[in-house]
């Protein structure tokens, strides 16, 4: 199986002791890999060295086979990502915020611009001011401008903030359907598990900073039933749960 990421002993650690240990992962062509865990267990500080928003102490990352920290553009050329804020020109509307997008790849015409307002449940919405739009329908329009220019790479922090039920069942369609189609790898954080369990076809548990375990959801539900006993089952196994995935 060919690995598209590779997280190799990424250690980062802030002034106040918190931060990540040694993570390894690898993520594989075509995996809807999970990152599972609460608040402040490390995810939003991996995913940032994952894009080059911050740089590890040690450890590097892979994407696609080139270094993060060494060749980044390189490694981020078939990346698309929404970390933390979705942000867009307010003055302009839904459509022409991915045209601006659009210009800098040459492959994007307006049909892909439908596609993924389509994808996103944002058509309805195309010649509407993001300005008006509510915290979900910023979100939805940040996770179409993450898929734009066909990435073979997605990494999507938190993806699911800020949506209603139909945006999480709309967004978790979208995932599914370009890993199937386009064959795109995707790399989410969540700390909804309910989602995660829905979603992902291979789920890592970060806790207190460090990796816990990597497993294919099936094998998860196989022997526990719902991912939830299994959090809770690798959280004791390393350490009482003080706070939980929820
Ligand atoms: N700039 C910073 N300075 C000091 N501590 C930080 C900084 N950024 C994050 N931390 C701490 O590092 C830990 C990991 O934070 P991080 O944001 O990576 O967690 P997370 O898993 O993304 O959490 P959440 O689900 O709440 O977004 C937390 O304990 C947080 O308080």
């Amino acid at each position: 199986m060919e690995k598209v990421i590779e997280i190799m002993n990424l250690t980062k650690s802030y002034g106040n002791g918190r931060g990540i240990y040694d993570l390894n992962l690898d993520i594989y062509k075509g995996d809807i890999f999970g990152f599972l865990g609460p608040n402040g267990a490390g995810k939003t500080t991996a995913m940032k060295i994952m894009t080059g928003l911050i740089r590890p102490e040690q450890g590097d990352v892979r994407i696609l086979g080139h270094s993060v920290t060494e060749e980044y553009e390189k490694a981020m050329a078939k990346v698309g990502c929404l970390i933390e804020i979705a942000e867009s020109y307010h003055y302009l509307s839904a459509f022409d915020n991915l045209r601006q997008l659009a210009r800098y790849y040459p492959g994007v015409d307006h049909k892909r611009i439908d596609e993924v307002l389509e994808l996103t449940g944002m058509l309805k919405f195309k010649h509407e001011k993001s300005k008006k739009f509510s915290l979900g329908m910023k979100q939805r329009l940040g996770l179409a401008a993450a898929v734009l220019s066909r990435p073979q790479v997605v990494i999507l922090d938190e993806p699911l903030n800020g949506l209603d039920v139909e945006g999480m069942i709309d967004i978790r369609k979208m995932i599914q359907h370009l890993a199937e189609k386009e064959q795109t790898t995707f790399f989410i954080s969540s700390h909804l598990i309910h989602d995660v369990e829905l979603t992902c076809n291979r789920i890592g548990v970060i806790y207190n900073g460090k990796i816990l375990n990597v497993e294919n959801t099936q094998t998860i539900l196989k022997n526990y039933a719902t991912l939830e006993n299994y959090f809770v089952s690798e959280v004791e196994r390393n350490g009482r749960v003080s706070s939980s995935a929820s």
